[in-house]
């Protein structure tokens, strides 16, 4: 059972002054705030949408050297997207079953060399709350309800562990499921509301993947889907996409779910508000999904209404259920729900 007492400390991550201008994914006005000083190397996520050119990080990631660090200078330009200092007051909720310890540093989870890598190369020294709980909680195999305010470092709480499960079956199985027809067999999703942050979850995704083979391919509507089939073709193990143009891919027999293992949705309560619950649910639960149990899945929130709660308990297995910050809207908030 969850106690849904969600108080304490305003939520304390802070946007940096470097952020992109346009950037913004809400019609809020909420900036996603990928505004690390580094990333004035990425082109614009806007540029993908009228020339369908996606980001080649190697391009940029080239440059960009591995260096050790000691964590001394994690509030220094180089990372100061978020703000570390506001950490201490931030409350955290973390429920379940034999749950995984969080962790310090990113060194303490095993997630293979290439990551490690990637991880310095972003200067990511020192994992925000966030990360700090869940991504040994999905690397340990759990499924995970995370309600976390956006700008919390939420992609990599889920990407991490993502490409991380990725490269350890890459032992066992065939991988990307190329060669076998023009259908796609990506063996995670992550579905995400608008085409913005889509893009937004790929380029990152991308930077973490850097150099190790995993294949990320990023769908979304409004854009010709033509040029997003030939991206599927070229192989793809994480598939990043918004609901109505999964739907039209799957239903055009261009993708197979067949082969998931890793689901995330990312801003569950966004998608809901925007009217893609009957998309999601036929994802899920109408095509060919495995089901909750032979699936892992995360389930990435700011607000947990009842609606998502139906989500969680419909789609998640045995979850662990990690609060961090003050949860969106208190009246959204309903206090037990049944494992
Ligand atoms: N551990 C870290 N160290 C340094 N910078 C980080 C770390 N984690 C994330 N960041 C940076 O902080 C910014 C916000 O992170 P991110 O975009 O992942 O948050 P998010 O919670 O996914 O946001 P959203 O809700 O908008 O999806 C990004 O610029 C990201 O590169």
């Amino acid at each position: 059972m969850h106690s849904g007492s969600f108080s304490g400390a305003v939520y304390g991550f802070v946007r940096s002054s470097t952020s992109q201008p346009g950037s913004s994914r809400r019609g809020g006005g909420r900036s996603r705030g990928r505004g690390r000083s580094g990333s004035q190397r990425w082109p614009s996520v806007n540029q993908n949408f009228n020339n369908q050119r996606l980001v080649d990080v190697s391009e940029n990631f080239d440059e960009l050297e591995i260096t050790e660090d000691d964590g001394s200078n994690i509030n220094t330009k180089e990372n100061s997207a978020i703000n570390f200092d506001a950490y201490e007051d931030i409350p955290v909720e973390v429920t379940g079953s034999h749950i995984p310890p969080p962790v310090n540093t990113f060194t303490e989870i095993d997630l293979g060399q290439g990551l490690n890598d990637n991880i310095q190369r972003c200067k990511y020294v020192k994992p925000t709350p966030v990360q700090k709980h869940a991504i040994p909680i999905a690397v340990a195999g759990r499924d995970l309800m995370a309600c976390a305010q956006t700008g919390s470092g939420k992609t990599a709480a889920f990407c991490f562990p993502i490409i991380c499960g990725v490269l350890r079956n890459r032992f066992q199985t065939a991988g990307s499921g190329r060669g076998r027809s023009r259908m796609a067999y990506p063996s995670a999703l992550i579905l995400s509301p608008t085409r913005e942050l889509s893009c937004q979850i790929h380029e990152e995704a991308q930077k973490f993947a850097y150099n190790t083979g995993v294949k990320i391919v990023v769908a979304y509507g409004g854009a010709p889907i033509v040029q997003q089939f030939r991206n599927l073709e070229k192989g793809v193990d994480i598939l990043v996409a918004t609901p109505g143009r999964l739907v039209d891919m799957i239903e055009r027999a261009r993708v197979s779910l067949g082969m998931i293992k890793y689901l995330a949705l990312d801003e569950a309560d966004r998608m809901l508000d925007m009217g893609f619950e009957p998309q999601i649910r036929k994802i899920v639960q109408q095509m060919d999904m495995p089901p909750p149990g032979e699936r892992q899945t995360m389930l990435f929130s700011a607000t947990f209404p009842l609606e998502i709660q139906r989500l969680a308990s419909d789609f998640l297995s045995d979850y662990i259920f990690l609060t961090v910050g003050r949860v969106g809207s208190s009246t959204d908030l309903i206090a037990i729900i049944m494992l």
